[in-house]
């Protein structure tokens, strides 16, 4: 089953996750730094073509040794977890941008971000996929939060002006729920105001609701999708 692969528990301590970080983040954004290059660089084309070369030769050495398949999200006994692979907020993910996205038990969450060259759609804009990604995880936050974590039903946005590249804020809120279905609302606020406003359905998967009736778990909290 994809949750079976996607979740692992782990018993690394703090120090060691803080060793970790320490080490992969600024590596991740080394790599994030490369991909903002790859599109921006005016260099000649022997250049990009010896730099090629090189890249290539980095990436026979990391992948000598590697998991298979995507990182999942590793969870610890005390219920924090990692998601660093992770395509909004992953640490290790240098796709994601990445967003630090602050909670509060109320179910709010917000991320005051950048996007670069790498998330361009219409020329100097954020591509409106990229919009979509954003919202879906700080509304999935803004649920998590408020102790009503789910998948993603259903996710309207609309898109009330364009979205400049460049620095940006998300905010989310539950807005109502009932049983096992929670609807998030949130928007992108850029220099000009709001230029996205998002409904979602987040829903307690049945697995998950399974594992709670079993006892397997102290009931639906945030920690499944941290
Ligand atoms: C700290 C937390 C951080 C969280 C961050 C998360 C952000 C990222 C979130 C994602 O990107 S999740 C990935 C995108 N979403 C998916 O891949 C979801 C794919 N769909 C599913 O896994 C299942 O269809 C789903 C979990 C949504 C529902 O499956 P269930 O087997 O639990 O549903 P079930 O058939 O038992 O139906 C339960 C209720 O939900 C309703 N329902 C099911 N799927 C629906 C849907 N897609 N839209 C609207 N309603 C839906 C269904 O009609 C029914 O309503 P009623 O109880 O009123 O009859």
């Amino acid at each position: 089953m994809a949750e079976a692969r996607a979740f692992h528990t782990e018993t690394a301590t703090d120090e060691e996750i803080a060793a970790e970080a320490a080490v992969v983040g600024p590596f991740t954004d080394a790599v994030r730094a490369l991909v903002d290059a790859t599109i921006r660089s005016t260099v000649d084309l022997d250049e990009i073509r010896a730099a090629q070369a090189e890249i290539e030769a980095i990436t026979e050495r990391l992948t000598k040794e590697q998991i298979p398949g995507g990182y999942g999200v590793r969870y610890r006994t005390d219920g924090t977890g990692r998601a660093w692979g992770n395509a909004v907020i992953g640490l290790r993910n240098p796709i994601a941008p990445p967003l630090t996205i602050s909670t509060e038990p109320s179910g709010r969450a917000s991320a005051d971000f950048r996007l670069g060259a790498p998330y361009e759609g219409p020329p100097g804009l954020v591509h409106g996929g990229v919009i979509s990604l954003i919202l879906d995880q700080v509304l999935g936050h803004a649920a998590g939060a408020g102790g009503r974590p789910g998948m993603t039903g259903t996710l309207t946005i609309r898109y009330r002006q364009a979205t400049p590249l460049g620095e940006l804020r998300a905010e989310a809120w539950i807005d109502r729920a009932e049983g096992i279905k929670t609807w998030a609302k949130g928007r992108i606020i850029g220099p000009d105001g709001p230029t996205a406003e998002a409904e979602g359905l987040f829903i307690l998967p049945r697995w998950a609701r399974e594992r709670i009736a079993r006892g397997e778990s102290k009931g639906p909290s945030p920690k499944y999708f941290e």
